[in-house]
């Protein structure tokens, strides 16, 4: 169920309005991604249902919900791990498919073995292997490229360490690098500020948020919206089977989380960070860790 019935369509937010959006040879607009009355059940329960959701290319959609709301399942459908019960899934314009060079995806964090036999730059490189920068690429623009990107990511100095042996936050920023590699049409985040410190995580929002302004459609699942919350221009909350889309002031706000969550829910600002307080058993959004 929508509680905010007028947001699955895209406001006329700065990103929608920066946007070559056509479909081929139509005239008409072409979401980056797409949910139309998606349902998705595991066993006999509903996760969510009625998920009506249309991203458009350069928009960044913050996805915050409790544990177990179905946030990185809702990723999972889109990178076509997972199948929905019903309703369907597109990405540009296009029924979802495993694989999609469309997509980049920086996973939940996992951290590698200790030996793992890849080093950093490898780790970047696989982002641009086998897609539309790789065949086409020298091996000399190659390297450069995997250079840029560990500039940009801070990881330079691990270029040629082992991942496995590397901090988390390390490893962090370099799948956010591999991610990146192909400048794709849609990025999947899922947590990909943990284990980061302050300033990688500013970092790490921050090239996101460029890689947005550049066309990408970015869905950034997260439990703290603070860091990134100058970025975001919709949120997609996730409780109890039920969802709200909107503008963060539209969705942050006592009322609708207290509708999607059953209970008092208050929502607080204070200068500048979103505070919310959901009772004693609402550990997932305790102040300032929505
Ligand atoms: N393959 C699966 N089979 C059965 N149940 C699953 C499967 N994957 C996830 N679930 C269940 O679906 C629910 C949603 O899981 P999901 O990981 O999408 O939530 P989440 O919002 O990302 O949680 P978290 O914030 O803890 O990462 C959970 O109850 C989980 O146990």
């Amino acid at each position: 169920m929508a509680a905010d019935p007028r947001g699955g369509q895209a406001p006329r937010t700065a990103a929608a309005e920066r946007l070559p959006l056509e479909a081929a040879g139509t005239g008409a607009a072409r979401p980056a991604v797409a949910l139309r009355d998606a349902r998705l059940d595991y066993g006999g329960r509903t996760v969510w249902s009625g998920l009506d959701l249309e991203v458009q290319p350069g928009e960044f959609v913050a996805v915050l919900g409790a544990n177990g709301s179905g946030k990185t399942s809702l990723l999972h459908v889109l990178l076509g791990l997972t199948r929905l019960t019903s309703g369907r899934a597109e990405v540009g314009g296009e029924p979802v498919t495993r694989g999609s060079r469309r997509i980049g995806y920086i996973p939940q964090q996992r951290l590698f073995p200790p030996e793992t036999p890849l080093r950093g730059r490898d780790l970047v490189r696989q982002g641009l292997d086998g897609h539309r920068w790789g065949p086409g690429l020298r091996p000399g623009r190659t390297r450069q490229r995997v250079d840029e990107l560990l500039e940009r990511v801070e990881a330079a100095h691990v270029a040629d360490e082992p991942v496995g042996l590397l901090s988390g936050g390390e490893q962090q920023r370099l799948r956010a690098a591999q991610a990146l590699a192909s400048s794709p049409d849609v990025l999947l985040c899922d947590e990909p500020l943990l284990s980061l410190d302050l300033k990688h995580q500013q970092g790490i929002s921050d090239l996101i948020a460029a890689q947005a302004r550049r066309g990408t459609a970015v869905l950034f699942v997260t439990h703290e919206i603070n860091p990134i919350i100058h970025h975001v221009d919709r949120v997609l909350y996730l409780a109890n089977g039920r969802h709200s889309v909107g503008a963060p002031d539209d969705v942050l706000r006592s009322e609708v989380l207290s509708s999607l969550y059953g209970r008092p829910v208050e929502v607080v600002r204070v200068g500048g960070r979103v505070l919310v307080a959901g009772g004693e058993d609402a550990h997932h959004i305790e102040e300032g860790a929505l």
